[in-house]
């Protein structure tokens, strides 16, 4: 099987991309993240208080409960939920998974439950870092991964307007050029892999290294050095305690920001790095591009990279030598 489905940005800020999932009989809009592994949901098993207007999955109704399996999940960002699961029918597109673990929620954190964007999270990295206990449970790609033309999904998301995400197959009219490969570091579960030399007008701005491909996060991360080289080129920008990172005058030019991967050379257009104002009709604007100490050090280039490009999530060499393709949109 193969087949594409759409994402939308969550909001004017490109925070977070949603799709229409349909869990049993209920289609949710849920958020496709590669830096996490659970595949969880608002659900009637959470309780009304937290409900909030979310779209809700009836594992009573369609689910099979595997009794005393629970899970219990801290993001980044410090939000988290928890609760049991089910295995059911997961549709994505014309993608169908027949017995996939879902993860119904009995709490969520104020920031998921106020979010009414998101019924919750397919989680697309590696199935080491699902938290079901006492068995972890496998991730919705490799439920399917055997049974699609190709081992492989592909973002193709977008500043302001929907993209997709294609299961099993490569689209040529989504991309231009050649797609450029780069060898997955796993072992943390995540989509690793390393990032080369930038460059900022034409200046070295400094070497990224070890790095995460994660449609969850919305921001670019990246070390310090880079970071601050890049801010250099940007009249009247600043790294403020007030905000917790840079910002700069909306009215400031931003340069694109160019990197290395896998051989060839990356863009990220300038406009893409004003993030929002710092408040509202504020003339300080937040930045896209921050430093990876705000993600606990790691580096992540999150949904500012991600839009503009056709990443491939590839295990077309086998699922112990996964691989990311990147090209041009
Ligand atoms: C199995 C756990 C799993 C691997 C987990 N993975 C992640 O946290 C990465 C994952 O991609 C998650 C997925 C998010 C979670 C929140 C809901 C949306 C999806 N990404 C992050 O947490 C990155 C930081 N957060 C973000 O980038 C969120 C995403 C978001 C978007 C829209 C609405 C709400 C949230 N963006 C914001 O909060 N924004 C508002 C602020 C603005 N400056 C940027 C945009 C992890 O590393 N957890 C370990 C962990 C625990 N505790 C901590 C403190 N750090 C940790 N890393």
């Amino acid at each position: 099987q193969q087949g594409s489905v759409t994402a939308s940005p969550s909001d004017s800020m490109d925070d977070s991309y949603i799709c229409p999932v349909t869990t049993g009989s209920n289609t949710l809009h849920l958020d496709f993240d590669t830096g996490s592994s659970d595949l969880w949901v608002f659900s009637t098993d959470t309780p009304a208080s937290e409900q909030g207007s979310h779209s809700l999955y009836n594992g009573e109704a369609t689910g099979k409960l595997l009794s005393g399996y629970t899970w219990d999940i801290t993001y980044e960002d410090g939000s988290g939920s928890k609760g049991i699961v089910y295995s059911d029918k997961v549709v994505i597109g014309p993608v169908t998974a027949t017995s996939q673990a879902v993860e119904a929620a009995t709490s969520a954190s104020s920031g998921f439950v106020s979010d009414t964007s998101t019924d919750g999270l397919v989680g697309l990295a590696f199935s080491s870092i699902n938290t079901v206990e006492p068995q972890q449970q496998l991730t919705f790609f490799d439920n399917v991964k055997s049974s699609l033309a190709s081992p492989l999904f592909a973002a193709v998301l977008k500043h302001g307007k929907a993209g997709t995400y294609d299961f099993g197959y490569l689209d040529s009219s989504k991309y231009t050029g050649s797609i450029a490969y780069t060898a997955v570091d796993n072992s943390q579960g995540f989509w690793g892999f390393t990032a080369g030399a930038t460059t900022v007008g034409g200046k070295s701005t400094g070497s990224v290294g070890a790095a995460i491909m994660d449609t969850g996060t919305t921001l670019l991360y990246l070390p310090s050095k880079v970071v601050s080289a890049y801010y250099a080129q940007v009249k009247g920008s600043s790294n403020s305690n007030t905000y917790g990172g840079y910002i700069f005058p909306c009215s400031a030019t931003l340069p694109d920001w160019n990197v290395s991967i896998g051989g060839t050379t990356f863009t990220v257009t300038g406009s893409y790095f004003n993030y929002s104002p710092v408040s509202s009709g504020s003339s300080t604007c937040y930045g896209a591009m921050q430093p990876n100490s705000q993600t606990g050090g790691s580096t992540v280039f999150g949904d500012t990279f991600i839009k503009g490009h056709y990443i491939v999530f590839d295990q077309t060499q086998g699922s112990n030598s996964p691989r990311l393709g990147l090209a041009k949109q």
